[in-house]
C-alpha cells in the first residue's frame, strides 16, 4: 500500500522502531532553539556533564524576550533579560550558533529557519516551541517539543515520538482576489475545532493549497497546532525548491539536483489512505475574522457577532458566552462595525515580507485612523532589511504606523509590546487566548489585508471597504 508523505519523512528517520507500544526513535535533522524553552535543557546536559551532541545541526536565535525598539540597549525588563542573558551564556558554553538582538539573521525562530534554507524538504526539525509546524510548509516533519525533550535533542540528536494518525486538509479551487491562506487557515479550524486534529499530521492539499507561495504556505502550517494538530506539511514542489535555490544553507550543484531528484519523491502516493479527510471550497471562502478567545471562534467578516443562545452545543455555548463577555461583544453586532485600538502586523504567522508588502499596498497614500496604534514588526532582521530596501518602511510611517525591529513582539506579552486592560487589536498572529497580548487584551486574529485596513477604518474591515 502507498504511503503518505508524512509517513515517508517518518520512516526515512527512523533510529530504532518501537516494539509494541513503545514510540519510535526518530533522528532529527534541525533543531531550533530560542530563550524561553531551553534554559532547563541546558542546565540539565550540564549536570549530567553533557555536550550537545550536534551542535552544527542546532540553531539559536533570541525572539520572544526582546523588545523591538532600542534594540542596542540593555533589556529592561529583568526577566527577559536573564532569559536572553542565559541563552547567550549556553549557546557560547556548548559552542551552538546564535543570532543575537542586533544581529542581521536575528529574528522569530520559524522566520530564521526557512530564510536561512535550513528547512528542507523531508527533514525532521524540532523547538521547543509550538508554531514549529510552520516548517512542514516545506515538507518537513516539523514538531514543537518539550524542555524535557529539548535536552533529549541536545544530547542525542533524536527523539523517541509515539506514532501518529494523517487527516488530509483539501482545499480545492481557487481562492478569490483578497482572500488569504490566513482565512483558509482560520476557516480550517473553525470548522474542526482547536481540538479537531489532535493526534494528527495534516497534510494541506488541493488546487489552491499548490498555487499558494511559500510564504502563505507556512502562514497555513503555522496555525496546524491551534487546530490541536502535531504538525502540518505540504507536499514539496517547484515553488518549493524555487524559495530554497541559492539559500545560504541550501544544497548547491550536484548536490543540488540529487536533493531535487529525492525531494520530488516526498508525495503521498496515489493509493495511500488518510485516516481522516476534510475538504474546504476554496472559491466559497471570504476574509476570516475571530469574534472570541480561542483561534476556531471565527467567522467571515461579513457576518455579526454569533448569539450564544442559538448555539445548540451546551460547551460551545457557554464557551462563547464566556469570550463574548471577556472580548466585550453583544451578540448581533456585524463584525466591520467592531472597532480597534490597537493593529499588530506581524509574528511567524504573517511577519514576512509578502505579509508586509500586501499590508503596505493598502495603506499606500491612505492613513491609519486617528485613535488606532498599528505596530508593523517584521518577523526578522532580514525581512525588515527587505522592506526598507523596498521603501515599505516609508509606507509604513507615512500611513502613521510604528516601524519596529524584529521579534514575537504583540503575539504575546513576554516583551514590552502588550495590549493593556480592554484594549482591542486586530492582530496577524495566531493565537487570541485570554491575555495573549497583555492581561485584559483582547484580540481578533485577521489576515495582513484586514489589518491594514481595519488600521485605515479603525473598524474590522477588507480592503474592499476602502473608498
Ligand atoms: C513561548 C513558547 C513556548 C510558545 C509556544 O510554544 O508556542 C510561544 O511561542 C507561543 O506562541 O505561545
Ligand atoms: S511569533 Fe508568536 S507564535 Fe510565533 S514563536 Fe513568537 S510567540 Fe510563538
Amino acid at each position: 500500500m502507498g504511503k503518505t508523505l508524512a509517513e515517508k519523512v517518518w520512516e526515512a528517520h527512523i533510529v530504532r522502531r518501537g516494539e509494541g507500544h513503545e514510540p519510535d526513535l526518530l533522528y532529527i535533522d534541525l533543531h531550533l532553539v530560542h530563550e524561553v524553552t531551553s534554559p532547563q535543557a541546558f542546565e540539565g546536559l550540564r549536570l549530567a556533564g553533557r555536550p550537545v551532541r550536534r551542535p552544527d545541526l542546532t540553531l539559536a536565535t533570541e525572539d520572544h524576550n526582546v523588545p523591538t525598539t532600542g534594540i542596542d540597549l540593555p533589556i529592561a525588563d529583568p526577566v527577559s533579560r536573564t532569559q536572553v542573558d542565559t541563552l547567550r551564556k549556553n549557546c557560547e558554553e556548548f559552542g551552538i550558533r546564535l543570532h543575537p538582538m542586533g544581529d542581521a539573521e536575528q529574528g522569530i525562530v520559524h522566520v530564521v529557519g526557512p530564510q536561512l534554507g535550513l528547512t528542507q524538504p523531508g527533514t525532521t526539525v524540532v523547538c521547543g516551541d509550538s508554531h514549529t509546524s510552520t516548517h512542514g510548509a516545506f515538507g518537513a516533519l516539523a514538531f514543537g517539543i518539550g524542555t524535557s525533550e529539548v535536552e533529549h535533542v541536545l544530547a542525542t540528536q533524536t527523539l523517541p515520538l509515539k506514532p501518529f494518525k494523517t487527516m488530509a486538509i483539501n482545499i480545492e479551487g481557487t481562492l478569490r482576489p483578497g482572500v488569504t491562506s490566513k482565512d483558509v487557515i482560520l476557516a480550517v479550524i473553525a470548522k474542526i475545532g482547536t481540538g479537531g486534529g489532535q493526534g494528527y499530521v495534516l497534510e494541506y492539499r488541493g488546487e489552491a493549497i499548490r498555487k499558494l507561495s511559500m510564504e502563505a504556505r507556512m502562514t497555513v502550517c503555522n496555525m496546524s497546532i491551534e487546530a490541536g494538530a502535531r504538525a502540518g506539511m505540504i507536499a514539496p514542489d517547484e515553488t518549493t525548491f524555487a524559495y530554497l535555490k541559492g539559500r545560504p544553507h541550501a544544497p548547491e550543484g550536484a548536490d543540488w539536483d540529487a536533493a531535487v531528484e529525492y525531494w520530488q519523491t516526498l508525495r503521498t502516493d496515489d493509493d495511500a489512505t488518510f485516516d481522516a479527510e476534510v475538504t474546504l471550497d476554496a472559491d466559497e471562502l471570504t476574509p476570516f475574522v475571530t469574534w472570541g478567545t480561542n483561534p476556531g471562534q471565527g467567522l467571515p467578516l461579513g457576518e455579526r457577532v454569533p448569539d450564544p443562545a442559538e448555539i445548540a452545543d451546551e460547551g460551545e455555548r457557554f464557551a462563547a458566552e464566556k469570550a463574548l463577555a471577556y472580548m466585550g461583544l453583544t451578540p448581533g453586532t456585524p463584525l466591520r462595525e467592531v472597532s480597534v485600538d490597537t493593529v499588530f502586523l506581524g509574528s511567524c504567522t504573517n511577519g514576512r515580507i509578502e505579509d508586509l508588502r500586501a499590508a503596505a499596498e493598502v495603506l499606500k497614500g491612505r492613513k491609519v485612523a486617528a485613535d488606532v496604534r498599528m505596530l508593523v514588526v517584521p518577523g526578522s532582521m532580514k525581512v525588515r532589511k527587505q522592506a526598507e530596501s523596498e521603501g515599505l518602511h516609508e509606507v509604513f510611517t507615512a500611513a502613521g504606523a510604528e516601524w519596529r525591529s524584529a521579534g514575537c513582539s504583540m503575539c504575546l506579552g513576554m516583551n514590552p509590546d502588550q495590549l493593556t486592560p480592554g484594549e482591542r487589536s486586530a492582530s496577524t498572529s495566531n493565537r487570541n487566548f485570554e491575555g495573549r497580548q497583555g492581561k485584559g487584551g483582547r484580540t481578533h486574529l485577521v489576515s495582513p489585508l484586514v489589518a491594514a485596513a481595519t488600521a485605515v477604518r479603525g473598524t474590522l474591515s477588507s480592503p474592499e471597504d476602502l473608498s
